[in-house]
């Protein structure tokens, strides 16, 4: 598909191919998408309608939600509660699975979505996103419970992430490869700017929050120690890191110019085998990632293998260019 295309000529083009398809799902894309223009218009305007800070509310996870937290879910929820293409959703801000009204037919997809991925940065204007999975219901048109949504995310049909930065794009994925639009303003369209992103094998970039050092498990002790060892080191190349506290602009970076990103595993509150969650960061993210060429793991196994076991499940992740990846999965090995 040539650059210029529509995100929505795109997906009905994608979809041609698919034996059997309804546009059941070229209409739920196109709802989450008007989903994500209105998130990005209020994300941009900002202060101007007062929607920066926080409320003295707290989600399931026991973070302060900020006030775009709720206003970013509760878009998300009336863009795509009443067309009839899902049988539930389940969000970050939200503890339970969201029943679709009586008033709204049900569908046949589940979806399942972090409305707002980097909150921690949006008062200080540094890039945020959404993040969004959709699985199929096993059961059409019934009313999904929680354990509907517990799929492996080898299970997903479509994965995607808006990043709000210097411009708005949306990187998706329906499992042939990786694609990237820009929203046109003057349009009020996406356009294929980003065609068949691929992560370069090889980097010298890593990605991780280093004040969480004294509690990262040896192999990612070592891992950090010979990056910045450099060429002083056994790795014999200088390392740059970056650090943006915000998973959808690591992942755009990695996928525009490769890197490795990690979240690992920590002692720092055992209770917590990591700090991203499974269902709406990880596995979106891991999906989007592998079909782009790159790796995505635990530390110990393929976080799109895991059979998710709750809804706000968090694990560890290691993910990006493959050969570097490697190295750390190496170094959990040995
Ligand atoms: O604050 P830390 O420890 O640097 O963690 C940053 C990580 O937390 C997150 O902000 C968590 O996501 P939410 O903002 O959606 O809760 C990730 O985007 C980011 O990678
Ligand atoms: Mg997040
Ligand atoms: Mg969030």
């Amino acid at each position: 598909m040539h650059t210029g295309t529509t995100l929505t000529q795109f997906i009905i083009e994608d979809q041609r191919h698919i034996a059997g398809a309804s546009g059941d799902f070229t209409a739920l894309l196109n709802d989450i998408v008007t989903a994500i223009k209105t998130i990005s218009n209020a994300v941009n305007k900002g202060a101007l309608i007062g929607v920066m800070g926080a409320l003295d509310t707290e989600n399931v996870q026991g973070e302060t939600q900020k006030k775009l937290d709720v206003i970013t879910n509760e878009i998300m929820i009336r863009h795509n509660e009443w067309a009839g293409h899902l049988a539930g959703m389940a969000s970050e801000e939200m503890d339970d699975v969201y029943l679709i009204p009586n008033r709204y037919p049900l569908g046949k997809y589940l979806l399942v979505f972090d409305p707002l991925d980097g909150s921690s940065n949006v008062d200080i204007n540094i890039s945020v996103g959404t993040i969004f999975s959709i699985l199929r219901a096993p059961v059409p048109g019934q009313a999904a419970s929680m354990e509907d949504f517990l799929q492996p995310g080898t299970k997903q049909v479509c994965a995607g992430y808006a990043l709000y930065g210097s411009s708005t794009m949306l990187v998706l994925t329906t499992g042939h490869g990786v694609n990237g639009f820009t929203l046109d303003r003057d349009i009020g369209e996406f356009v294929l700017t980003h065609p068949g992103m691929k992560i370069p094998a090889d980097t010298r970039e890593f990605a991780i929050n280093a004040s969480n050092q004294r509690f990262w498990e040896e192999p990612v002790q070592r891992y950090v120690s010979e990056c910045l060892a450099g060429s002083t080191g056994p790795r014999n190349r200088d390392f740059n890191m970056r650090w943006v506290a915000s998973m959808v602009a690591e992942v755009h970076r990695i996928l525009t110019r490769g890197g490795i990103f990690m979240y690992p595993r920590d002692t720092k509150d055992p209770s917590k085998p990591g700090r991203l969650r499974l269902m709406y960061e990880a596995s979106p993210m891991s999906f989007i990632v592998e079909q782009a060429g790159g790796l995505s793991t635990t530390g110990y196994e393929r976080i799109l293998d895991i059979s998710p076991e709750n809804l706000h499940q968090r694990v560890p992740v290691i993910l990006g260019s493959k050969n570097e990846v490697e190295v750390v999965l190496g170094y959990h090995k040995a």
